[in-house]
């Protein structure tokens, strides 16, 4: 039986992050992707150019219709942009019974542009980490979630400690940020125990959309059944693919590829490119 997963997000038009990242990798992975958009950005490889909010009805109206009818094995949340959305995203989200949920609590583009506005956190904190089963943070979205500052991993894994304590059953806090670093590692807590994910940090500046990417990776995963430490391991190594195997694609910060796990798993070949490249 096909495995559904919904994406409550903000839509992309260039096409490397929002709910276009999350259906490219939700389709990937094997799974039936659906979204309820939040906003419409104008947005390319060089910036955010706009950003046109849905209202709340409108949404609410999208995550019932899907729920009424087809169902979600998983949802993820990414661009929740406003109080008033969060709080009929949560609302639908209680209603509809939905368990399996992963917050990417998206607040900044890479350019710069806001995608939550300052005063929606305090209502991302109250009303959606309670719900759902796993949050993934990059380091500056834990930092204005805990109102600490993070470098070291004693740091990182304190956050995740306290990202815990505001609800969040599992939190992964992923490593993108730390430029410096050989490893990109994201650190699992489950509540109890720490688990860290390793992988050889890319030097490329074409990571616009990992974290949708990697959240909605594990969204799919969850979706056929997959524990949160197997989604997570997935995501890493999907995520690590489509780092390592560039699209160079508009004159900016480009998208991932997010076709080379599957490529990799399905060719058995090291690289997207050499998989191309033999067809
Ligand atoms: N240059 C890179 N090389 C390898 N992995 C990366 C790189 N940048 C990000 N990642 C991975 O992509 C995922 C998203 O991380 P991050 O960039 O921190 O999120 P966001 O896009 O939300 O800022 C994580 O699994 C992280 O380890
Ligand atoms: C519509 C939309 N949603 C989310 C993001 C942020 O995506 P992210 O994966 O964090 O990647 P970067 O923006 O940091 O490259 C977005 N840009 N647009």
């Amino acid at each position: 039986m096909m495995k559904k997963a919904l994406t409550i997000a903000g839509s992309d038009s260039g096409g490397g992050a929002g709910i276009q990242a999350d259906l490219k990798t939700f389709q990937e992975l094997g799974v039936y992707g659906m979204s309820a958009l939040t906003a419409v950005t104008a947005q390319n490889t060089l910036g955010v150019q706009g950003v046109f909010p849905m209202t709340a009805e409108a949404v609410a109206r999208q995550i019932q219709s899907v729920g009424e009818d087809i169902g979600a094995d998983a949802v993820k949340t990414g661009m929740l942009f406003n109080a008033e959305i969060i709080e009929v995203v949560a609302e639908k989200i209680k209603e509809l019974s939905w368990e399996k949920v992963v917050i990417d609590p998206v607040m900044i583009a890479k350019g710069g542009a806001s995608l939550l506005q300052q005063q929606a956190v305090s209502a991302l904190k109250k009303h959606m980490l309670p719900l759902c089963l796993i949050i993934t943070p990059n380091i500056p979205e834990a930092e204005v979630l805990t109102g600490m500052s993070i470098s070291t991993m004693d740091e990182k894994k304190d956050a995740a400690k306290r990202i815990h304590e505001l609800g969040a059953k599992n939190v992964v806090l992923k490593g993108g940020h730390d430029e410096e670093a050989a490893q990109s590692v994201d650190v699992l807590f489950d509540g109890r125990d720490f688990t860290f994910f390793s992988s050889p940090r890319i030097n490329t500046k074409h990571t616009h959309g990992t974290g949708c990417t990697f959240s909605a990776a594990i969204t799919a995963q969850l979706a056929k059944g997959a524990s949160v430490q197997e989604g997570v391991s997935v995501a890493k190594e999907f995520i690590q693919a489509a780092v390592a195997n560039p699209l160079d694609i508009g004159n900016g910060h480009g998208p991932t590829n997010h076709w080379a796990y599957k490529m990799k798993k399905e060719s058995g070949v090291s690289s997207w490119r050499e998989s191309v490249l033999n067809k």
